[in-house]
């Protein structure tokens, strides 16, 4: 799903290096931890990711084909293969949990008649189906996480990435949010989590990547908080 091959990234102006010298590979359907001190590379991993930065050194696969492949309107495609979740989880204020999920397919082509279905679906995975007229204002923050994350999926994305999706909740939510996370991955999202939270890294185990300073220092298959 995700392979790097000695890839360095060095942000121009400041001559930051950010990631030096990362070699990993992410499995299709695995649930993997990216976790570092701040400023240790995790944003600047999805990123790269993402296409919204290029690598100075190394290669970059998505779903197999090298990122440099996807160019012009194709960037475009990559990314909706990509869910991504925030700590801000920027709902849209004015539309409630339902619309702020059907804006997702909206954007992206997907024809009307399949948006009750796919919806209804998406916020049924997170837990959020019996409040799909609530208003962001009017749900918790944890709840607001879950719509986010319902809206995140309901492309059916083959990968997630997650950049500290539990920031502003707390333990109880955040547990929550996780526990999420890992339902969407067992239904065949590979799913990548950046993340502060050595509790939760802890407690729900996967395999678990730490950077420091920009290297990719520990790859460990049983998970655990290494920091
Ligand atoms: N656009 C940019 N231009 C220059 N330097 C940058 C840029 N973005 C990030 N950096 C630097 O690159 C390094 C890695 O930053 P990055 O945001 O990837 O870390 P992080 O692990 O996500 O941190 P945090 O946990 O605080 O979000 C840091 O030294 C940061 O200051």
């Amino acid at each position: 799903m995700i392979q790097l091959k000695h890839v360095s990234l060095e942000y121009p102006v400041t001559r930051t290096l950010a990631l030096d010298d990362v070699s990993l590979h992410v499995q299709k359907g695995e649930f993997v931890y990216l976790v570092g001190h701040s400023g240790a590379g995790k944003s600047s991993f999805m990123n790269l990711v993402i296409k919204r930065t290029l690598p100075t050194r190394g290669t970059v696969h998505v779903s197999g084909e090298p990122l440099l492949n996807y160019r012009g309107r194709r960037t475009a495609v990559l990314r909706r293969r990509i869910g991504m979740v925030f700590q801000d989880n920027l709902l849209l204020p004015h539309l409630n949990a339902y619309e702020n999920v059907a804006f997702a397919l909206r954007v992206t082509g997907v024809p009307q008649r399949e948006w009750a279905g796919r919806v209804t679906a998406a916020l049924r995975t997170v837990g959020m189906e019996h409040k799909k007229y609530a208003l962001p204002v009017q749900l918790s923050q944890g709840e607001q996480q879950r719509v986010a994350i319902a809206r995140a999926v309901v492309g059916d994305p083959p990968l997630l990435l997650a950049d500290e999706p539990t920031g502003n909740l707390d333990p109880e939510n955040s547990r929550d949010v996780i526990k999420v996370l890992q339902h969407v991955n067992l239904r065949g999202t590979t799913v990548l989590v950046a993340t502060h939270a050595r509790d939760l890294v802890e407690s729900f185990r996967h395999r678990t990547l730490t950077l420091r300073r920009g290297r990719l220092v520990r790859d460990d298959p049983y998970g655990g908080y290494a920091l």
